[in-house]
C-alpha cells in the first residue's frame, strides 16, 4: 500500500483560516498583528520567499512592512532599523530573511531582535527557553513539522524519532521539539558513519540535510513516517526534497512531498508566531491597565 500524503497546503489552509479569524478579532480590537520582513541583498530566491511572506501576511489580514536594502547596506544601518522596530507598537513579529551578505554578522543581528519579537525563534534566548522546555517562540519549520506529524494522529509517546541533518534552524530545534513530545530522539548528520543503520530504526523520520536522494527506500522501515524538509534542485532544475520521494512512498505510512509539504509550513507557524505574539502584547496590555492586577503600567514596546 503506497503512503498517505501528508497535505502542507492543505493544513496551512485551515489553519491560516484560524489565524485569519483570530487576527480579525485583534484588529476589531485595534491590535492588528503586524510583521515587519527585513531583506539585504539580491538573492532571487530569497526574494520569492519573502513576497511570499509578505503576500501571507496580506491574505491573513496581518499588517506587514516589506523593507529592501542594498548588498551594500551596512550591519550599523541594519541593527537601527531593528532597533527601531523593536519599539514600533504596530509591529509584533520581525524577521530578517537569511543569509545577509558576507560583511553583516547575521549572530549581531538576530540578537538584536526583541525577544518578544523574535518570531523567527532564532535567537539564543529563544533556543534556550525551547531547551527549558519555557514558552516561547518556535523555529516555524521544525514547529511547522511537528503540525504535520500531528495530521496522522499517530502518538510520538515511545516513538523512535530520527532526525537528520543538525542545523541550528531545523535539525536541533526539531529534536528538541520531538523530545518533548516524549519521542526517544536520535540525530544523524554528516560525520555518522551509517545512516541507513539509524534510519531503518525509526518510526518517524525528518530529513533535514539539503542533499537530494539522502534517504531512499532501502533507508525506511515499513509504516515509517517521512517528512522532508529538503529544498534541493534535480538535474531537471525541479524542485525535490532530500527523501527519494517516488521509492520511499513504496514503503513509509506517511510521507511530505516537495513542494507543498513543509515549505508552506514554514510560512504558516511564522503565521501563527506573529499571532501569538500580538496577543500576547494585548493580554499583558490587559493586565497592565487593570487596577486589581496591581501591576505599573510599562511601555508600550511589546
Ligand atoms: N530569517 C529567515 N527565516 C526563514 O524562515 C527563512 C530564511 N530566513 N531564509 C530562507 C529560508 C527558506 N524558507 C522557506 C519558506 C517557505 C518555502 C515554501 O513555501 N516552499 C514551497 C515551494 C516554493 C517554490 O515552489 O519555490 C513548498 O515547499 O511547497 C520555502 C522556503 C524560509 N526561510
Amino acid at each position: 500500500m503506497p503512503a498517505q500524503l501528508i497535505d502542507g497546503v492543505k493544513l496551512s489552509q485551515q489553519l491560516r483560516a484560524d489565524i485569519a479569524r483570530r487576527a480579525a478579532e485583534l484588529t476589531a480590537q485595534g491590535h492588528q498583528p503586524g510583521l515587519a520582513v527585513i531583506i539585504v541583498g539580491d538573492d532571487p530566491a530569497s526574494h520569492v520567499y519573502v513576497r511570499n511572506k509578505v503576500k501571507a501576511c496580506g491574505e491573513a489580514g496581518f499588517h506587514s512592512v516589506l523593507e529592501k536594502y542594498e548588498a551594500d547596506f551596512s550591519e550599523a544601518a541594519l541593527l537601527e532599523r531593528i532597533a527601531a522596530l523593536n519599539v514600533d507598537p504596530a509591529i509584533h513579529g520581525i524577521l530578517v530573511q537569511m543569509p545577509l551578505p558576507k560583511h553583516i554578522d547575521p549572530s549581531k543581528v538576530i540578537e538584536a531582535i526583541a525577544t518578544t519579537k523574535d518570531v523567527d525563534g532564532y535567537s539564543v534566548l529563544s533556543a534556550g527557553e525551547l531547551v527549558a522546555n519555557l514558552p516561547g517562540f518556535r523555529p516555524c519549520t521544525p514547529y511547522g513539522c511537528m503540525k504535520l506529524i500531528e495530521t496522522t494522529g499517530i502518538d510520538l509517546r515511545g516513538k523512535h524519532a530520527v532526525v537528520v541533518g543538525r542545523s541550528n534552524t531545523v535539525g536541533k530545534p526539531m529534536a528538541l521539539l520531538l523530545l518533548q513530545a516524549n519521542a526517544t530522539v536520535t540525530i544523524c548528520h554528516s560525520a555518522t558513519p551509517d545512516l541507513g543503520y539509524h534510519t531503518r530504526q525509526a518510526d518517524v523520520i525528518v530529513a533535514a540535510v539539503g542533499r537530494r536522494n539522502t534517504v531512499t527506500a532501502d533507508m525506511v522501515k515499513p509504516g515509517a513516517i517521512v517528512i522532508d524538509v529538503g529544498m534541493n534542485r534535480n538535474d531537471e532544475g525541479k524542485l525535490c526534497g532530500d527523501v527519494d520521494f517516488d521509492g520511499v512512498s513504496e514503503v513509509a505510512s506517511h510521507i511530505t512531498p516537495v513542494p507543498g509539504g513543509v515549505g508552506p509550513m514554514t510560512i504558516t507557524m511564522l503565521l501563527m508566531n506573529t499571532l501569538e505574539s500580538a496577543e500576547r502584547g494585548l493580554a499583558k496590555k490587559q493586565v497592565a491597565v487593570d487596577p486589581a492586577a496591581g501591576m505599573i503600567p510599562k511601555p508600550d514596546i511589546a
